[in-house]
């Protein structure tokens, strides 16, 4: 059954930091949003790309990571209480004729938006798939390429496949001790015999390998093998380069995430370069109701930096109000002394002095 269409007055695309900011800046407007990401957190590539490195040049921070700016800016917006769609990618957007936009999302949910701001940056951080022939077939059901619900292992044949922190903290979770739904086995298949990851995980997971409870083989995966449409196992050709099978219900493949542009050029909407082009009035697009903020747009003398997609967020919001509240004059306040935007903010208005 199709998923209810979420009526909205805007809807962001994208949960990195200038999508997290224009959400910030639309609350200040009292506009409340929802926001898209096909991540299952939020960041961009903040999180994804540099979580923990140093950040130098976000106004008036003279420090931050990665992930401390996106922590900062979800607590920022917290006062405006949007509503987060994660692990969601968007595939169509259309205008309608009531001047609406339409959206749906590859997995089934549809939006209709009186605004909508595209904060997409780079692409959808997509997960990089397993390259063997024919097993795109079990993925959602017997391949996986997040770690699914623990209780859907229970008494199966895991195997977790990769050398990323990721692929590690999988095999930790699947085999922590208060998991009640223990699998039949747990097998980490990589290439070679050496993982990228903090020094705590590393351990942990070696202790793990040294009990018995995890097995690791040094392998690529180069087929499956299945019967009546169930996988039962994966062709593995080890480091002696001999080809054989182990056992496999359920496979959770952690091989990096690139982003991927996806269907946006089919939206209808101007670009150049790849870029979603804009007028630096308010970052609109070439569709009335359509704005495009942070590194997804281009215009001249753009810059790929957080700092811009905070000026471009702020803006946006304020072009976007004729189409959100057409009835209501929009005023410039300041935080620092606004009663109306205390009140958003959830804060106390500073009492004058006597
Ligand atoms: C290594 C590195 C270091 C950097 N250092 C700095 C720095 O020091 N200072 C600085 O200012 N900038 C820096 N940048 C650039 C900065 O990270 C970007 O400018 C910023 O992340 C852009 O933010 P954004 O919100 O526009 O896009 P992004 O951060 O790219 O976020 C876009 C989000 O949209 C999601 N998305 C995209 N398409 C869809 C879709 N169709 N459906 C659902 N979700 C979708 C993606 O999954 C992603 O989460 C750095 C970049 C890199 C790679």
């Amino acid at each position: 059954m199709a998923a209810p269409l979420i009526e909205a007055d805007a809807v962001v695309i994208g949960a990195g930091p200038v999508g997290l900011f224009q959400v910030f800046q639309l609350g200040l407007l009292e506009v409340k949003t929802h926001v898209i990401d096909v991540l299952p957190y939020a960041g961009g590539q903040c999180v994804e790309l540099y979580a923990d490195k140093p950040i130098y040049d976000i106004p008036a921070v003279p420090v931050t990571t990665g992930s401390g700016l996106t922590e900062s800016l979800l607590q920022q917006i917290g006062p405006f209480g949007a509503q987060m769609h994660f692990g969601r990618q968007v595939a169509s957007v259309q205008r309608q004729d009531d001047s609406r936009i339409h959206l749906t999302t590859t997995s089934g949910q549809a939006f209709l938006t009186k605004a909508l701001f595209i904060a997409s940056g780079v692409g959808a951080f997509v997960a990089r798939s397993l390259h063997v022939d024919g097993i795109a077939q079990f993925e959602g059901s017997q391949l996986h390429y997040r770690t699914p619900p623990v209780d859907s292992l229970s008494k199966r044949h895991v195997v977790i496949h990769g050398g990323s922190d990721a692929a590690l903290e999988c095999a930790l979770q699947v085999l922590a001790p208060d998991n009640t739904h223990r699998p039949a086995s747990v097998t980490l298949v990589h290439r070679r015999d050496v993982f990228v990851a903090e020094a705590d995980t590393l351990a942990r997971v070696q202790a793990l390998r040294a009990s018995g409870t995890l097995r690791f083989v040094a392998a690529q995966i180069t087929g499956f093998e299945a019967a009546d449409g169930v996988l039962k196992a994966l062709q593995i050709l080890d480091a002696e380069g001999k080809t054989r099978a182990l056992p496999a219900d359920q496979v959770l493949a952690f091989l990096g995430v690139s982003p991927k542009m996806g269907p946006i050029a089919d939206w209808g909407l101007a670009m150049e370069r790849k870029q979603l082009a804009v007028n630096t009035e308010d970052f609109g697009t070439n569709v009335p109701g359509i704005f495009a903020v942070g590194d997804i747009n281009t215009y001249p003398g753009k810059k790929k930096l957080i700092l811009c997609g905070f000026h471009e967020a702020t803006l946006a919001a304020y072009g976007a109000m004729p189409f959100i509240f057409p009835e209501k004059k929009v005023m410039l306040q300041y935080t620092t002394t606004s009663p109306r935007l205390h009140a958003l903010l959830g804060v106390q208005t500073p009492q004058k002095n006597a």
